[in-house]
């Protein structure tokens, strides 16, 4: 499979277990895989690590915790590590970057707090505000709005488009969330099809993959 060679989104669909995850965690580099995988250059995926693969990617995982408290102002402008070390120190231009990421997923109220004591929904809103500092050419989500209520949803695919769209990035972002794809641009990946294909995503397109998904179980 090959990717539009310019920014584009995708949204990976599939029953529980089709292998959505283990997609991403492939183009991470966490798991071994056969054949070739490329991105965005002429290196094999296997071949690149640490920061040169950090320069191609973002991830945002399923579930992220932290083992510590922190103030959610001071996690998400850990965004930057790649221009400091994740240790490094932050200078004002950074944290009004991490302040700017906050407000455009729509929790800057929450700056200091400590993460730890944030609702599910929040904390992906932390992370996603965090990745958005990261500034790769992919980023890669795995199941973005879990978690979130239905403004927040909408408003993480409003933050997706403009990714794609005004930051010219190219977004994977595995979803069962398939009613708000609809009025999205980019492609549907059913990797519950036998031969999964990129679709342009329309609200057809959308209906006929939620259908297949609905009659037919995760085994066929
Ligand atoms: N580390 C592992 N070792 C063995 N099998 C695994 C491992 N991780 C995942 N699997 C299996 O691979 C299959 C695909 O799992 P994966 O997590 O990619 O599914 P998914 O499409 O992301 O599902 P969901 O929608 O439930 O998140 C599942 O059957 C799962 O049990």
């Amino acid at each position: 499979m090959v990717l539009p060679p310019r920014p584009t989104f995708v949204a990976i669909l599939g029953h529980n277990g089709a292998g959505k995850t283990t997609l991403l965690r492939v183009l991470t580099g966490q798991l071994p895989y056969q054949g070739s995988v490329r991105l965005g250059g002429p290196e094999e995926l296997r071949t690149l690590r640490g920061p040169a693969l950090a320069r191609r990617l973002g991830y945002l995982p399923q579930r992220g915790t932290l083992e510590f408290g922190l103030p959610v102002r001071e996690l998400v402008v850990m965004g930057r590590y790649r221009h400091h070390g994740l240790l490094g120190t932050y200078g004002p231009a950074d944290y009004a970057r991490a302040d700017a990421a906050l407000e455009v997923v729509g929790i800057a109220q929450l700056a200091n707090q400590d993460f730890r004591q944030l609702s599910g929904g929040e904390q992906q809103l932390v992370w996603l505000a965090q990745l958005s500092l990261q500034a790769a050419p992919l980023y890669l989500l795995d199941e973005p709005t879990q978690q979130l209520d239905v403004y927040y949803r909408q408003r993480v695919f409003e933050l997706i488009t403009s990714w794609v769209e005004v930051d010219k990035r190219t977004v994977l972002c595995t979803t069962h969330d398939l009613d708000s794809l609809p009025g999205l641009p980019g492609y549907l990946l059913n990797l519950s099809r036998p031969r999964p294909v990129l679709v342009p995503i329309s609200p057809e397109a959308v209906r006929t993959e939620y259908n297949f998904l609905a009659r037919k179980g995760p085994r066929g």
